[in-house]
């Protein structure tokens, strides 16, 4: 369904702008706590962000303090944990809108599967219960039945998949649902709302902002409701200093 057409420039004067993290921002890579920008693109992310009045957040299925380490000294509106955590303004405090005793019994269960297959990597994000199998592809059937089981019938928990991941996290938030509340307060309320993502959760959101009539851009080449689409993280840093430049030289940036 998705188009291949590359999105419009980023328009700080109108858009409000929801950036995903990994995949979109920074390259997918074995282990989950190396990742980086690449080198030379925290600038000119933080010259947009000035640009927009701040009206732009990270909407991730990260912990948030896990984010400000990856792009400090940036300083954001996060949407973290797939909207279960919050941050409404760069300087504000971080919201929870669960509490992480209620993944307990699944916490011991994913415990006792790494025990039994160390190949697997156990994310503990608090809210959110990740089992990786990037390096252990075999074990994805291992996981996902693991993953279903230690959730059973429980309705208050869901479980979902992203990219050589599965996870389990409380029920009844996704990056759509973040996306559609923050769109309610400022800086963000009023604008165009613009979303780019990479993995099956960045559906949600770009579901919302291709119903509203925002710039919903995928990134990568796995089917997506979006509207546009960049080929990898090195295009979206090229689209993103490009709209910049525009900005900088006051032209006018083409239409959303
Ligand atoms: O919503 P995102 O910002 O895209 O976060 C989604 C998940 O990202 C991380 O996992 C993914 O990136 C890892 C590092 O590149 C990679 O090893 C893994 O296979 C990917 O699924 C993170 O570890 C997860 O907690 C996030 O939910």
């Amino acid at each position: 369904m998705t188009d291949t057409t590359p999105p419009p420039l980023i328009d700080p004067t109108a858009h409000a702008i929801f950036l995903d993290f990994d995949g979109t921002l920074s390259e997918l890579v074995d282990d989950p706590a190396s990742v980086a920008l690449p080198e030379g693109t925290l600038e000119p992310l933080m010259r947009l962000q000035k640009a927009c009045g701040g009206a732009l957040a990270i909407v991730s299925g990260r912990r948030i303090g896990d984010l400000d380490g990856f792009l400090s000294p940036m300083r954001f509106a996060a949407a973290g944990v797939h909207g279960l955590e919050r941050r409404a303004t760069p300087d504000g405090e971080t919201e929870r809108l669960m509490t992480e005793a209620e993944l307990d019994p699944v916490r011991e269960a994913f415990a006792s599967l790494v025990r039994d297959h160390p190949r697997l990597r156990l994310e503990d994000k608090g809210l959110a219960l990740v089992l990786h199998y990037r390096t252990a592809p075999d074990l994805e059937e291992v996981a996902r039945r693991a993953a279903s089981e230690a959730v059973g019938d429980r309705g208050d928990l869901l479980v979902m998949h992203g990219d050589n991941i599965v996870e389990v996290h409380p029920a009844g938030m996704d990056k759509g649902k973040a996306l559609a509340d923050m769109m309610e307060r400022a800086p963000f309320k009023g604008r165009t709302p613009l979303y780019a993502g990479d993995d099956t959760t960045d559906e949600y959101a770009l579901d919302v902002v291709r119903r509203r009539g925002g710039v919903s851009v995928k990134v990568g080449a796995k089917d997506s409701v979006a509207a546009f689409r960049l080929t990898d993280v090195a295009a979206v840093h090229r689209w993103i200093a490009q709209s910049i430049r525009y900005t900088d030289k006051n032209e006018d940036p083409i239409d959303g």
